[in-house]
């Protein structure tokens, strides 16, 4: 069982395939964590990440558990992120990995949840579910200011839903794997459903899927 799930920056996504991961005891893989890593390193080098051997370079020698101390989720990185994100040879070095986990994920769990913005059309195809999870772009900003405003005070939301839509329009235009909601996804839009209440809608779904799969 594969469950995917895509969408744009900060949509829930994240939140949602953690949530689904504990309640059906399967192993979740945040995909943007490989992309973020690659980008990481390419900056602790000083480096320029629209530099394309070094982006690859990174990405063919990256290991995800060297990335315990890493702080990957600044808003530097996630730009940096979808600059490397959009180099043909990094995507593919990171392809098998992804694969790997979804065909036989850790620990004998007896499924695996991903999320990004290529599991349901590039990296999983033929997933048991997909989602497409969305939210408005300011909704999305507020929620991702307040997730990172306690660390950094100075952050202003406007930069943030700046930043937020450089980078979905970066992700959506590239040539390989763009960010897009595969033809049988389903469509989740969280601007108005709490957590809980978005959750309970992805169960229904998959439990319907799991139900007419026996
Ligand atoms: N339905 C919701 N209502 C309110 N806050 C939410 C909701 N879903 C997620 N959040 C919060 O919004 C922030 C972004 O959520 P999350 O990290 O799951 O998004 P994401 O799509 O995985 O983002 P990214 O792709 O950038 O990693 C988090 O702080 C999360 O707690
Ligand atoms: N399957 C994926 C996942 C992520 N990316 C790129 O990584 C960036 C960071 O991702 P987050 O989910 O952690 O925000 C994202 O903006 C994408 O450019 C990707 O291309 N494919």
């Amino acid at each position: 069982m594969v469950i995917a799930l895509d969408g744009p920056a900060a949509s829930g996504k994240g939140t949602l395939a953690r949530l689904i991961s504990e309640h059906y005891g399967f192993a979740h893989l945040d995909t943007g964590t490989l992309y973020r890593g690659v980008a990481w390193l390419v900056l602790s080098e000083n480096a320029d990440p629209t530099d394309p051997v070094l982006a690859t370079n990174a990405a063919r020698t990256f290991e995800i558990e060297k990335l315990a101390d890493a702080d990957i989720r600044t808003k530097e990185v996630g730009a940096a992120a979808s600059v490397v994100a959009a180099n043909s040879d990094v995507r593919s070095a990171l392809l098998d990995f992804q694969r790997r986990f979804a065909l036989k994920p850790p620990q004998n769990a007896v499924g695996a949840v991903l999320d990004g913005r290529d599991i349901g059309t590039v990296v999983c195809p033929d997933a048991t579910v997909k989602f497409f999870v969305t939210a408005s772009p300011k909704t999305r900003a507020h929620r991702r200011w307040l997730e990172l405003v306690s660390g950094r005070p100075e952050l202003q939301e406007a930069e943030i839903y700046k930043d937020l839509l450089e980078r979905d329009a970066r992700d959506a235009a590239r040539d390989d794997a763009p960010m897009a909601a595969a033809d049988d996804a389903e469509l989740l839009d969280t601007t108005h459903l709490s957590i809980d209440a978005a959750f309970a809608a992805a169960r229904r779904v998959i439990d319907g899927v799991f139900r007419r799969c026996g």
